[in-house]
């Protein structure tokens, strides 16, 4: 079986237009970019498209890549502060002379639509209401849509990024599935791989995850999206850390593209509506407001 994206992530935008439709004023994205890396204006369109599309409002604050920390920091207390502003993002890499930390860290926490906050990692962690990173959550809902289970079920999480490997993990043992981290320092990856349910390839190295380290009939997810050359017109050709060859063997896989990075941009627009739904709560009925650790 192959995973689709695009139905699992329109799932999730009908969902997104229903809940914000609901609200007393519209959400407001908005989502600070750096100098003009063709991967991330392309990313910021996409984001800024889907915003739009199910009817929230979206700002894209385009700086010249030679913006200072100081600028780049009093803008975003600026958009903290404005009771306007539902969600906010600053797109990564950002340029090497500034200190992504201390700006990731500079975002409200209650706008950290990203989820990379470590007030949200920590509430992550701890099973308390939280933005989560939209990598992660937009993978448990795209099992969710496939009907795949999670509960007691051995997943091998392949990648210890902050934005991947570490909070799906945290996602998925809240799910009581039972989580291995593996990484590129593992000894003898297959032979963990071949005893996992469910395989989920975050390393960032294409084609990495080969047949031979599969077990017949288990789920692979593939969050890889390694840009790999160009096709004849001149557009990004993307390659996952799952060799193709891997749908041979496993009972479903996610397609690159078309599989996971749909359910990203997806599930940054319901985290746009879950950050408004609670900066808006006092103006509500109180039934509204929705404590979950997923929508
Ligand atoms: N602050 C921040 N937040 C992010 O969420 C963030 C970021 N910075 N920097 C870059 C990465 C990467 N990322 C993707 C989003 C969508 C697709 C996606 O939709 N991919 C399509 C293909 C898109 C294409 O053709 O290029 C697909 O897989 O089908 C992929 C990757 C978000 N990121």
């Amino acid at each position: 079986m192959i995973l689709a994206g695009p139905p699992a992530a329109q799932a999730l935008l009908d969902e997104a237009r229903t809940r914000a439709a609901a609200l007393p004023r519209r959400p407001e994205l908005h989502v600070i970019r750096l100098g003009e890396d063709p991967a991330s204006v392309s990313y910021v369109s996409l984001k800024e498209k889907k915003a739009l599309e199910v009817g929230l409002g979206s700002t894209v604050h385009a700086l010249p890549s030679a913006t200072s920390q100081a600028e780049l920091l009093s803008l975003i207390e600026r958009l903290n502060a404005d009771p306007a502003v539902s969600g906010l993002l600053v797109q990564l890499p950002l340029p090497a002379f500034i200190d992504s930390e201390r700006v990731l860290n500079a975002i409200s926490p209650e706008k950290d639509v990203d989820g990379f906050h470590p007030v949200n990692v920590g509430r992550l962690w701890t099973g308390a209401a939280a933005l989560p990173p939209c990598t992660p959550a937009g993978v448990v809902r795209l099992l969710d849509y496939y009907g795949l289970p999670v509960a007691g079920q051995r997943v091998v999480i392949v990648g210890r990024s902050n934005i991947v490997g570490k909070p799906l993990a945290a996602l998925l043992l809240a799910r009581d599935a039972t989580v291995t981290i593996a990484h590129s320092r593992t000894p003898d990856l297959a032979a963990l791989t071949r005893e996992a349910d469910m395989v989920v390839a975050a390393a960032g190295r294409p084609h990495l995850i080969t047949a031979e380290m599969i077990r017949p009939g288990a789920v692979v997810i593939d969050v890889g999206v390694n840009r790999v050359g160009q096709t004849k017109s001149g557009k990004a050709k993307l390659a996952g850390d799952v060799h193709p060859e891997v749908a041979e063997i496993a009972a479903a896989l996610t397609p690159v593209p078309g599989g996971v990075g749909p359910m990203t941009v997806a599930h940054l627009i319901m985290n746009t509506v879950l950050a408004a739904e609670r900066l808006q709560a006092g103006e509500q009925p109180s039934e509204l407001v929705e404590v979950e650790l997923l929508a």
